[in-house]
């Protein structure tokens, strides 16, 4: 196993009604700033909750963050803080929201340019604000970790950012908000977490059998439970339980000590910068081919996914690792995801796009070996098209 360290200091109030619990988690003299999205928090009546649950609290609104949040829309939110004098954030939303508000958390104590924030991939973060979040659709972790992605149209960028500072003080995880969200959604919360275990998983073995093992189980889960969630959306089992393994995906447990591959992210991460496609379908895009195109690499993992995920232990090397990309794209197609680029739009005009951004961008040393090329991502891309 690899030399690790390991810290995660947000604290999880998980399950029905802990929505009411808000009130004890932020400081009764703090100016709160409720950050949310398009109006879907207001619509299902989980800004209701949190208005109820903070009664008393002096509380500021700013809705509108986008889905693959825009750097735009995070500044406005970082005039309000100063000219409110705000000393807390709430975020309440999926991931954009509080990847978008630790974008905020941060921009707002930054001295400089927070352009910078995400050129330096967030090394330049000294500081942040503290915040929250009240999750409505279990999918990125971010409710979890200390990680973002943001947006900018203008410069044709999609970039992420990692601070230590920028991990939610509490998050509070109940799977009954959930019960709203609609197909595609469901489905992107399903494959999203799935590609993020198979990011710290399918690289190379490092004799770390529990992080493994975690993350087997993981993805046994998602395969089970993704298609009873959408032909159940109400079932509170499945629900939680889908929750919970969209959190541990990416809190940093089963990444610990074992190499990390996130070609598969900053691939897709360029599909959504050309076109907005949803971030979880530009992975269940890229992940397949990724797979095809890595089996040298990625080969003894690929054998070990083959059997312990899938069940798939006869016929040769190849022949496993064939069944298995074949498990794998068939299990996002039948959540209603489409793995093609073409399915996008995005032709041979938009592969030329997305690399020149990968290089542009930096991204050219991508994979677990650092060995993934612009030159090799076309390739990848080609054979998704
Ligand atoms: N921070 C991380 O570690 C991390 C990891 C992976 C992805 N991301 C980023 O997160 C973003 C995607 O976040 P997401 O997948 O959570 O989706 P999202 O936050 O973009 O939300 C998608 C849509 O679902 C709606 N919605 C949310 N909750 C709902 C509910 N309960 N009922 C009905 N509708 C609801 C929203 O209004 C929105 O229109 C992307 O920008 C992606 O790059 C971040």
């Amino acid at each position: 196993m690899n030399n690790f360290d390991f810290h995660n200091p947000t604290h999880i109030l998980f399950g029905k009604g802990r929505i009411t619990d808000l009130k004890d988690q932020i400081p009764d003299d703090a100016k709160v700033l409720i950050i949310y999205g398009g109006g879907s928090a207001e619509r299902t009546g989980v800004l209701g909750q949190v208005r109820d649950a903070l009664e008393g609290h002096s509380l500021v609104e700013f809705g509108g963050i986008e889905p693959n949040p825009r750097y735009a829309t995070a500044l406005k939110a970082v005039n309000i803080i100063h000219n409110e004098d705000i000393t807390f954030l709430l975020a309440v939303g999926g991931g954009s929201v509080i990847d978008a508000t630790k974008f905020i958390a941060a921009a707002a104590l930054h001295d400089g340019d927070p352009w910078d924030i995400l050129t330096s991939f967030g090394s330049v973060i000294t500081q942040a604000m503290p915040f929250g979040s009240v999750l409505t659709l279990p999918a990125t972790a971010s409710e979890m970790n200390a990680n973002s992605v943001i947006t900018n149209p203008e410069k044709g960028a999609k970039l992420p950012f990692r601070s230590a500072h920028c991990f939610p003080v509490f998050s509070i995880l109940d799977p009954e908000v959930t019960y709203t969200l609609p197909d595609r959604q469901i489905a992107n919360g399903v494959a999203d977490p799935f590609v993020h275990i198979i990011e710290q998983y399918l690289t190379y073995p490092v004799n770390a059998p529990v992080q493994d093992g975690f993350a087997e189980t993981m993805m046994r889960t998602l395969i089970d439970l993704g298609p009873k969630a959408l032909a159940n959306p109400k079932d509170y089992e499945i629900r939680a339980n889908l929750m919970w393994t969209a959190t541990l995906a990416l809190n940093g447990l089963i990444g610990a000590g074992v190499p990390q591959d996130w070609a598969s992210h900053m691939i897709g991460h360029e599909i959504t910068a050309y076109n907005d496609t949803d971030h979880a379908r530009t992975l269940a895009v890229v992940l397949p081919s990724l797979m095809n195109d890595q089996r040298g690499p990625k080969c003894e993992k690929l054998l070990q996914y083959a059997a312990n995920v899938w069940d798939i232990r006869d016929g040769s090397d190849n022949e496993r690792i064939d069944a298995a990309i074949d498990a794998t794209r068939a299990f996002f197609e039948d959540l209603g995801i489409k793995t093609r680029l073409s399915d996008y739009d995005v032709d041979a005009s938009g592969i030329d796009h997305i690399v020149a951004a990968l290089k542009d961008h930096g991204m050219t040393e991508l994979g677990e070996h650092g060995e993934i090329t612009p030159k090799d991502a076309r390739r990848i891309l080609e054979a998704a098209a």
